[in-house]
């Protein structure tokens, strides 16, 4: 593993009752990387995040944010630590207005509301004008802006995004592509990012890793990418 990594997971397994999904799932991200983890539906990449973050419990493995262990904390301290989460299909507050919606993603940070309004604006100026709408009235890329920017509200030393392109348009797919991209530099965040669409995976990754059957079975060159066919078996040695 390489010792300049910010968050480590190693050997996870988890699953739902007895039904396993994850199998030994081992992959690493250093501060200001964005990883792209890439696999057809189904495969556990939703478990993957939900494990990362604790609300899944893993029955082995190591999950490590600069060096301490996360593993059987529960999700509100992980999220205290620095594990920042944009779960598939957003989960905004509908009945809560913007404003109210980042404001909470502050809520454990500490932070003065106002500073942390301040700053969503200015990492996505398309907010100002949403501040006072409810989250349920935005089109589904303002919602994933507004996902987006309750997570980092909380002040995240490593974010973790599911499909953040699922049903946003493309101009807003490309927004969030650059800002993804500056904000991982600017702050130093290890990002972890789950998608199931190449071109955006191509775009923001500086590491594309490839997951089926529970496990990670390979890192996928930017270059092979456009060949890639997610469904292929691949052998199974771990990244
Ligand atoms: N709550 C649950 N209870 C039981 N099994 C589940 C549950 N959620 C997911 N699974 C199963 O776990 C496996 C992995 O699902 P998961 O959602 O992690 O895959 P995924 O790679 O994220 O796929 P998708 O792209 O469709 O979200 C699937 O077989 C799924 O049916």
């Amino acid at each position: 593993m390489n010792e300049q990594s910010l968050f480590t997971a190693s050997e996870l397994r988890a699953g739902y009752g007895r039904v396993p999904v994850l199998d030994g799932v081992t992959f690493s991200a250093r501060q200001a990387e964005i990883v792209g983890l890439l696999g057809p539906n189904g495969m556990g990449k939703t478990t993957l995040l939900k494990t990362l973050i604790g609300v899944l419990p893993c029955s082995s493995g190591s999950i490590l944010l600069d060096g301490v262990e996360l593993r059987t904390m529960p999700a509100h301290e992980r999220a205290r630590l620095g594990i920042g989460y944009v779960p598939q299909g957003r989960e905004i507050f509908a009945g809560l207005t913007v404003r109210e919606n980042i404001a909470f993603g502050a809520a454990s940070s500490g932070r003065a509301r106002r500073a942390v309004i301040e700053r969503a604006v200015a990492d996505f100026p398309v907010l100002e004008r949403l501040l006072d709408r409810k989250g349920g009235a935005l089109s589904g890329g303002e919602q994933q802006i507004l996902a987006l920017a309750r997570a980092l509200a909380g002040d995240p030393r490593v974010l973790l995004l599911d499909e953040p392109t699922e049903g946003v348009a493309p101009a807003i797919v490309e927004d969030i592509e650059r800002q993804l991209i500056k904000l991982a530099r600017e702050r130093s965040l290890a990002v972890v990012v789950v998608e199931q669409d190449v071109d955006f995976l191509a775009t923001v990754s500086d590491r594309i890793l490839q997951m089926q059957k529970g496990r990670i079975v390979r890192e996928v060159p930017a270059a092979d990418l456009a060949e890639t066919d997610i469904f292929a078996p691949v052998s199974q040695t771990n990244s």
